[in-house]
């Protein structure tokens, strides 16, 4: 696509922003669609009548007789914010690995919701169910704006091919507009991902995912590297997505944990080792002994 037409992308978006404005202030405070993003959503197709999205059941992977993986039982509810915290090594990205089908476990049962056998679905095909995965380091399009970036997002997981001529529709512009708010990045569009903080960047990528609407989010230390304020607001920004999205939070920093935790589960040898509240795992002599320390 060319500049031009990703500035008239730009415009066009702006003018919708306007018109909706102009909309908003019509309506009475109870209406508008901006009323929907804190609101608690079903997970959509995902069958979680059993009150699960996700559900590992004795979970085994081995590297070269390894046991990475080693009698992994999990499981995260609807809507739920899950830590997963743990030593180097303990298998924490090899089971995000597992569940958004890198790695293929030799024995267990991963399922999406109660119907959806996640080992029947390759890479692609888990992210397109609903499961977005966002690394440790971010990798936004630098030479793009912000509002490329998003669009770009929602491009690409509709699988747009010919994307010259693309255009957002209404219930898009809205999503991109609920979005930028969201991460924080609403008077940012139009600056290039590459001027950036760090902090920001992670926001970004967090948008283009959440531009996909998933339904799990898996996010790989997403606080690491950012500032004391860049955390907090983090911390924010996942309390505010929960509910709407189940999100699974690998990370070693104590205090963002504890901003967000409502359930911690700690992984040990590839298995899990203690689960409850930040304080009940905190006081627990194994994890203190194999993670806390002394
Ligand atoms: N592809 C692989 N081949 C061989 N060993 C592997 C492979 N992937 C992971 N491992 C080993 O499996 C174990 C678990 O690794 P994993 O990266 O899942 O741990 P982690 O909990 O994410 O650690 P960290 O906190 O350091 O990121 C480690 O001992 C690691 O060396």
């Amino acid at each position: 696509m060319t500049p031009e037409l990703m500035k008239a992308g730009t415009a066009r978006f702006e003018r919708h922003l306007e018109r909706e404005a102009q909309r908003r202030a019509a309506l009475t405070e109870s209406g508008g669609r901006s009323a929907g993003y804190a609101r608690h959503a079903l997970a959509g197709e995902v069958d979680v009548t059993h009150g699960r999205i996700l559900y590992l059941e004795d979970v085994h992977v081995s590297f070269d007789g390894f046991k990475a993986i080693n009698g992994l039982n999990l499981d995260i509810a609807p809507g739920e914010l899950r830590c997963i915290i743990g030593p180097n090594g303990a298998g924490k990205t090899t089971m995000m690995d597992i569940i958004t089908g890198k790695t293929r476990p030799d024995k267990g049962t991963v399922f999406f919701g109660s119907t959806i056998d996640l080992l029947r679905h390759n890479e692609p095909g888990i992210a397109q169910l609903g499961i977005g995965r966002k690394f440790q380091k971010p990798t936004v399009f630098e030479q793009l704006s912000v509002f490329e970036n998003l669009e770009l997002a929602l491009k690409t997981h509709k699988g747009v091919k010919h994307s010259m001529f693309f255009q957002l529709d209404s219930a898009q512009s809205d999503r991109l507009a609920e979005v930028l708010h969201t991460i924080h990045l609403a008077g940012s569009m139009r600056r290039m991902a590459g001027e950036l903080s760090h902090g920001q960047k992670q926001w970004l990528e967090i948008g283009m995912l959440l531009m996909q609407d998933p339904k799990l989010l898996l996010l790989d230390e997403p606080v690491a590297g950012m500032t004391d304020e860049e955390t907090a607001r983090t911390a924010e920004l996942f309390l505010r997505l929960k509910g709407r999205h189940s999100l699974m939070v690998v990370e070693h920093d104590m205090h963002f944990i504890r901003a967000i935790s409502e359930k911690v589960t700690v992984l040990c040898d590839g298995a899990v080792l203690a689960e409850g509240t930040l304080d009940d795992v905190q006081a627990d002599e194994r994890v203190i002994e194999v993670y806390l320390g002394r």
